[in-house]
């Protein structure tokens, strides 16, 4: 039998979505999207280490943001999975976070997919991947796709996925002051929806043909984001950003996901970095960082 290790080290991607097309609000509380997934090279680890009981750990210039208790997504990730095997979880799990937190680049549910992976070998579980994707699932919307990393289409509330073609692109990403609720901000999507009939969420062919191409300017002229007004309403000095970005050089801006972390495609690294620069400049954001697009999913890199 082999030893178990003594710990094990997974890194995990955040994302921006290139496409967010919301549908009505759904009985259950959720909408159905047509959700692009781009994972892009800003990562958080995670690392496991046996422990008397479940602990959490986490260092980062957003550490005191995180919750260290139950609620962790980490956390969860590993209660679900320790109580599907009949065992405790009786494990320590560290985040190293370097993903904007709530900021709509899913960096909670990076950690759940990233403690889920550590934990399966840890315990030397094996779980085969489709149930890690139905644990995932049940963490949350954005979870399944933090696992499987690289470009793909969520449809349901955004756990279906379906891989797609993805060139490579070059992106720089604004931190704003304090993040955005992403309930509320769905509940100011339907708010500013009232009374409209909304379409069913789609896809976009002229868009999945620019992610396929690698064009950047292509796929800058399709980013689209039915969030992005419900963001903008109740952060409307977002709007200061975007332009402060596309002044700088940016091909394109829009909000990632809920925000209200705002989000620049670029044509290159010496742009990005002029970009960043432009928007460190303005004043207008709290950080920047530069990233690439697509990253790998969920990795073990040490055990
Ligand atoms: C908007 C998106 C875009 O990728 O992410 P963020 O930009 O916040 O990271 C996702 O849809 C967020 O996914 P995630 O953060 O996993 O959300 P969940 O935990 O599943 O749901 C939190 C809450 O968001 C709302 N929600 C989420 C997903 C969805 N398809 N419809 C919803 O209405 C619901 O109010 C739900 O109770
Ligand atoms: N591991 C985690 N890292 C960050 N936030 C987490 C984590 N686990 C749970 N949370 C909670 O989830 C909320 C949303 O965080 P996050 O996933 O970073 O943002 P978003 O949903 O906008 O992508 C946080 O405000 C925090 O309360």
């Amino acid at each position: 039998m082999s030893a178990q290790p003594a710990a094990v080290t997974v890194r995990v991607p955040a994302k921006v979505n290139v496409q967010l097309a919301v549908g009505a609000a759904r009985p259950d509380g959720f909408h159905d999207l047509a959700n692009v997934f781009l994972a892009v090279s800003l990562h958080d680890e995670v690392t496991a280490t046996a422990a008397d009981t479940l602990t959490i750990t986490c260092t980062g210039p957003d550490a005191d943001q995180v919750p260290l208790d139950r609620t962790n997504l980490a956390a969860r990730a590993a209660e679900i999975l320790a109580a599907r095997a009949g065992i405790e979880p009786a494990v320590h799990l560290h985040i190293a976070k370097n993903i904007p937190v709530a900021g709509g680049m899913a960096g909670g549910s990076a950690d759940g997919a990233a403690a889920l992976l550590a934990c399966d070998a840890l315990w030397g579980l094996n779980t085969p991947r489709a149930e890690l994707l139905d644990i995932c699932a049940e963490l949350g919307s954005d979870v399944p796709f933090s696992l499987v990393g690289g470009a793909a289409l969520g449809t349901g509330r955004g756990e279906l996925l379906t891989p797609v073609e993805a060139g490579t692109f070059h992106w720089v990403f604004a931190v704003a002051d304090g993040g955005l609720s992403t309930p509320a901000v769905f509940r100011e999507f339907d708010r500013l929806a009232e009374g409209r009939r909304i379409p069913e969420p789609e896809a976009s062919p002229a868009l999945l043909a620019a992610l396929a191409s690698g064009d950047a300017d292509a796929l800058g002229a399709e980013l689209a984001n039915d969030l992005q007004a419900a963001a903008l309403s109740l952060r409307p000095q977002l709007a200061r950003t975007l332009a402060a970005g596309v002044e700088g050089g940016a091909l394109a801006a829009l909000v990632s996901g809920s925000g209200p972390t705002t989000a620049f495609l670029v044509a290159d690294q010496e742009s990005a970095e002029k970009v960043a620069a432009a928007l460190e400049a303005s004043g207008t954001c709290r950080a920047t960082r530069i990233a690439s697009s697509p990253a790998q999913g969920a990795t073990v890199l040490l055990s």
